[in-house]
């Protein structure tokens, strides 16, 4: 859930992050105004007509009009600067003749700089427009006189149309006084004049100045819909994350289960063919898992079933014996009644004695598998030692083990080949007893089997007595 929350913050910040750069407002208030373009146009223009000017005054023919007063001197560079200069309206003003004239709109006591208007235009039409400019004629330390300019600047208008304003209202503003100006040309939406003052550009090198209100989106507004699309996006975003996240757990629970279903399944040693898993991550793993776990749980049986048996005779050994005689014991308390019988094969020696210890092996591994065939399921046959097994009747109260005993007694083979040629007539003693809830140890109820063995050996052999419990 943190994962998530965190994942929203992040969002949410990453929205603001993006806003605040991309933010209308922001731009509108960082750039000084795309009407800087202008500005740096018109200003090109009145360096232009600057320069001409100086070249103008510095010119050898200017000088030497003005220092000599020649009129034909005069006219002739007048004749060479208009025949170079299409569009320009020149006075060669003498420095005596700016003194003593002055107030002649013609004639300037100082360089100065203005834009003329034509008569007729009006500030927003189209009309033609020129710049004029005032230049000192000096030669050395003497001022000799003025070049005064007047340039026709028509494309001004073009310039004020077409450059980029991307939005706004923009005034050209021509100072005549301190406070006082007359709007010389207007581009935007003029409604927009009436809100906040407006961000004013000085031209360098004119009387003019640029006027500019910036067509700004409301923040506020902005921002709401900014904030509520990305809202929408983000939640989108962070449910589909959300169900991705659900159902990768779901599938990763599921198969992180279906290992731990394996680990219960080796514990309890009952291995299954596969697992389902959901992610291909974990089949191959999983997979070869659970051929080792088969592997391991088949070796296991294996080899806990050999440490239950007896290895001649193949049915189980004394300890199983006794680990079994125990679990009956118990049932004891519970009114439960098991019966036991000892077996003793009858001169058991002279087998060995006569045909050889292979012999000896053979009669007992023959003997344990003749008392597996002949016995019930639920009967319990292990050997003790030598020739010695003892059979136990789970749930057989001793009358109904009598029977058994006899059962067996006629149907074990009368005869067995122990090796090749080597027959030998099977003969054995038995002693029976039964489990008694009032024995005092579990090998009890053994003890008086063995007793009872006892006798039948002394009786002569071949026969089976019994030994109730007292
Ligand atoms: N071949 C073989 N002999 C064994 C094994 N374990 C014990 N014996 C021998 O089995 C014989 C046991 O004989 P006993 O049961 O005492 O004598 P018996 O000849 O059977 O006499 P009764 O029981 O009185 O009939 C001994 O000679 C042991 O050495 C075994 O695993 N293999």
């Amino acid at each position: 859930m943190a994962l998530f929350a965190a994942l929203e913050i992040t969002l949410v910040l990453t929205m603001l992050a993006v806003y605040w750069v991309s933010s209308p407002a922001r731009h509108a208030a960082s750039a000084p105004g795309e009407g800087l373009v202008i500005a740096q146009q018109i200003e090109g223009l009145a360096h232009d007509v600057h320069q001409t000017a100086k070249l103008i005054a510095r010119h050898p023919q200017t000088i030497a009009c003005l220092k000599s007063g020649a009129e034909d001197l005069c006219r002739n560079q007048a004749a060479n600067i208009y025949a170079l200069n299409e569009g320009v309206q020149i006075f060669l003003v003498p420095e005596q003749r700016v003194n003593s004239q002055a107030g002649d709109a013609s004639v300037l006591p100082e360089a100065y700089t203005r834009f003329v208007v034509g008569p007729d235009a009006h500030p927003t039409a189209a009309a033609s427009m020129s710049l004029t400019v005032s230049e000192p004629v000096v030669e050395g330390t003497t001022q000799l006189g003025h070049v005064i300019l007047t340039q026709a600047v028509p494309h001004l208008q073009d310039l004020f149309d077409t450059l980029p304003l991307p939005g706004g209202y923009l005034e050209l503003r021509q100072y005549t006084g301190p406070g006082t100006y007359t709007v010389v040309r207007r581009r935007g939406d003029e409604s927009l004049k009436t809100g906040s003052a407006a961000q004013e550009i000085a031209l360098a090198g004119t009387p003019w100045k640029l006027a500019l209100w910036k067509d700004s989106p409301r923040p506020a507004i902005a921002l709401l819909t900014y904030f509520t699309v990305w809202l929408v996006l983000s939640v989108l975003l962070t449910a589909m994350v959300w169900l991705l996240y659900l159902r990768l757990r779901t599938w990763i629970n599921e198969d992180l289960n279906a290992i731990v279903n394996l680990v219960t399944d080796i514990r309890r040693q009952r291995v299954r063919s596969s697992y389902h898993v959901n992610l291909a991550e974990f089949e191959k793993p999983l997979a070869m898992l659970v051929k080792l776990a088969q592997l391991t749980v088949g070796k296991q049986k294996e080899v806990e079933s050999q440490a239950s048996l007896d290895h001649l005779s193949q049915v189980y050994n004394r300890r199983s014996f006794d680990v079994r005689q125990g679990e009956l014991f118990k049932t004891l308390q519970q009114g439960q009644v098991h019966s036991l019988l000892i077996i003793d094969i009858d001169n058991f020696k002279y087998v060995n004695d006569t045909y050889g210890h292979d012999a000896g092996d053979q009669l007992i591994a023959q003997f344990g598998q003749a008392l597996k065939v002949h016995l019930r399921a639920s009967d319990f046959v292990a050997r003790l030692g030598g020739d010695e097994f003892c059979v136990i009747f789970p749930n057989t109260p001793l009358p109904r083990a009598v029977e058994l005993a006899e059962r067996l007694r006629a149907n074990l083979p009368a005869v067995l080949e122990l090796t090749p040629g080597v027959l030998h007539r099977l003969n054995w003693s038995g002693g029976l007893s039964e489990y008694s809830p009032k024995d005092s140890a579990e090998n009890m109820a053994l003890i008086r089997a063995d007793g009872a063995l006892l006798e039948a050996k002394r009786g002569g052999r071949n026969m089976t007595r019994i030994k109730a419990a007292a």
